[in-house]
């Protein structure tokens, strides 16, 4: 800090406060406020659109406020009437106190109301929009989030967000309107009761500074640890049985109560620090309060006022450190869901899946009708983390009506190959390209990825009927349709069989079949999309031999445009294929009979 002492000149005065004020903004600029603000602006934008409601229950708890202001100053009458200073107006002054209590338990009703609707709304509001972000969310940056992070994100920080924007502003009105008032009535009557009531201001303002910078902390904390434990409970009811299989329930109950215990930690450090510092506001607060209550008393002692005068400044005093430290007290609440939003943002801000060539692609599939759909891959180079390569100068080819097989080790790169294809991750070097033969090639991203139906590895079903989750991929399909593209994929042999046929719930995660059967559904539903290329990612690796081949023959006669990319294991699958590749070491390649034979060799 510069001293500027009474031997500078005026330009040197003027040089350093041009100085400070610099300064201060470019901490601004750099810090936490600029972040803050960021994060309020972003909230500000469900405020502008729940303008109208928000208005409302702003001006009833406007209301709310001018009417206790108004409590006080009738309750100064009433026990001047009382008292017999003003007896005469007894009457009236009882019938507008009563008049004032009863105006405030309807003004709260409607105020509790409205609050329960635009909270509703906008809770769901910011839900649906998270939600839809997320959805829409390059799978390349969205990967790198475990998914009950990103569920305690839409639930608990949209959840957090929608409260503060429901609170925050209405309630920095009618505290701002309480302390105006009550302020504006206290210096009319008496500019010293009004400072000695402010005495604690300052006191207030700086642990507030101090306590938002700790609850920030605090609070990001808080939400990291409600993040892990979303996640470990979601994992741990997913994969239920396999904790069971291992005898892992000792273990795992072990690590739940860790979670918990942290989360109680951070919960009781944080409530230590607030309390410290409520008692702290509260001592001045308390101590400000009976320096009121002896002055008023004092100048009631000198005959200066009246009781009722007495009285109303008590409650006056209160009010306006009541007020003040309630617009303190709304610190911690912004702070917190500033974290939450911020969050959230981190999210909302990930770069969006393109739909630039959807055009195209729609008119690539029309076409496909006649002529299917070519899939290459050129001078490809792939890295999920810096220069640790999958594989570099990669070449690939499918044609229509062709089944092509990836094989190779495990971990070797043929999920991500056709993770490539699909466009959901993209190559650092190279093409990857989509098109019908002798017609223009799109580059694969998410706008050609309806060209392709895929069936990943593991599990796809969704809790619902075998119908729904047929229908999941062509909402129009006919009864007719699923039962055939059920036939194609051999899985309408056991359909049939169930007592509700199609109409049988296959309960979550498809718990209710077994693994052939889950590949089978997953096949059925992939023919119905009838998308040109089709994948399949060890998809037939549950079948048994003899399923398997009937599947993929079936698979190309329903519709012989068909491209078939197969990423398999079995030897059972390559004399049905074209053309075959091999991923291996940092390379991909075709092979030729004699090397397809030395790979059969070491099974
Ligand atoms: N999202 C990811 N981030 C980082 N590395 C990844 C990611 N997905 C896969 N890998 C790595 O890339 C390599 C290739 O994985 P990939 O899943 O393509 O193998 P694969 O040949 O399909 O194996 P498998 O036959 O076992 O299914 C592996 O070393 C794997 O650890």
């Amino acid at each position: 800090m510069q001293n500027i002492g009474p031997g500078f000149s005026h330009m040197e005065r003027m040089r350093v406060l041009v100085g400070g004020i610099k300064h201060i903004i470019q901490r601004i600029k750099e810090g936490r406020l600029q972040q803050l603000m960021g994060e309020i602006l972003w909230m500000y934008v469900y405020v502008r659109r729940y303008w109208l409601m928000i208005g409302i229950y702003i001006l009833l708890g406007a209301s709310g406020s001018v009417l206790s202001l108004g409590t006080s100053v009738v309750s100064k009458d009433l026990v001047d009437a009382i008292t017999g200073v003003n007896s005469m107006e007894i009457i009236r002054v009882a019938c507008t106190y009563v008049g004032v209590g009863v105006g405030q338990i309807f003004i709260n009703a409607v105020k509790s109301r409205l609050s329960l609707k635009v909270r509703l709304k906008v809770t769901n509001e910011i839900r649906a929009d998270i939600y839809e972000q997320v959805l829409q969310t390059n799978w390349e940056s969205l990967a790198r989030y475990r998914s009950g992070d990103l569920l305690y994100r839409v639930n608990g920080d949209a959840g957090m967000v929608a409260n503060t924007i429901l609170t925050f502003l209405p309630n920095v009105v009618t505290t701002v309107i309480s302390f105006g008032g009550a302020f504006i009535i206290v210096v009319q009557n008496d500019p010293w009761m009004a400072l000695i009531a402010l005495l604690g201001a300052p006191i207030s303002f700086l642990t507030s500074r101090y306590s938002a910078r700790k609850m920030r902390d605090f609070q990001r904390e808080n939400q990291n640890v409600a993040s892990d434990r979303t996640v470990f409970d979601q994992e741990t009811f997913q994969n239920m049985q396999f904790i069971k299989a291992f005898g892992m329930v000792e273990r795992v109950t072990e690590k739940f109560h860790k979670i918990q215990d942290e989360f109680v930690r951070i919960a009781l450090d944080q409530n230590k620090f607030q309390q410290t510092m409520t008692i702290a506001t509260s001592l001045v607060g308390q101590a400000v309060g009976y320096a009121c209550y002896g002055f008023a008393a004092f100048r009631l002692w000198q005959g200066q006022i009246s009781y009722g005068t007495m009285t109303m400044f008590v409650s006056m005093a209160g009010s306006l450190r009541g007020s003040f430290s309630g617009i303190l007290g709304l610190l911690p609440m912004v702070i917190r869901s500033g974290i939450s939003a911020e969050r959230i943002m981190e999210i909302t801000s990930l770069p969006r899946d393109s739909m630039e060539d959807k055009e195209e692609a729609e008119e690539i599939r029309r076409e496909s009708r006649r002529k299917g759909v070519f899939v290459e891959m050129e001078d490809v180079d792939f890295a999920y983390e810096e220069e640790k390569w999958v594989y570099r100068d990669a070449r690939f080819q499918a044609r229509p009506g062709e089944i092509v097989a990836l094989i190779g080790p495990s971990g070797q790169g043929k999920t991500t190959t056709l993770n490539l294809l699909l466009g959901l991750y993209h190559p650092q070097r190279g093409q990857v390209r989509v098109g019908n033969p002798g017609g223009r090639m799109l580059r694969a991203s998410s706008s050609t990825r309806c060209l392709f139906s895929y069936i990943p590895q593991g599990n796809t079903l969704f809790t619902g009927t075998i119908a729904d989750n047929m229908r999941m991929v062509k909402p129009e399909a006919t009864d007719e349709e699923i039962r055939s593209a059920l036939e194609a994929a051999c899985a309408w042999e056991f359909v049939e069989r169930l007592e509700k046929g199609m109409d049988t719930e296959v309960r979550e995660r498809g718990n209710r079949f077994s693994e052939g059967q889950k590949q089978r559904l997953s096949i059925a539903r992939a023919l119905l999309a009838d998308a040109p290329v089709m994948i399949l990612d060890e998809a037939t690796s549950a079948l048994d031999v003899a399923t398997e081949r009937r599947v993929l023959r079936r698979i190309i006669r329903r519709e012989p445009h068909r491209t078939v990319i197969v990423a398999a294991h079995r030897p059972s699958v390559f004399s049905m294929c074209s053309r075959i590749y091999k991923v291996q070491e940092g390379h991909m390649a075709e092979v030729t009979e004699e090397e397809v034979e030395e790979f059969l060799q070491a099974f």
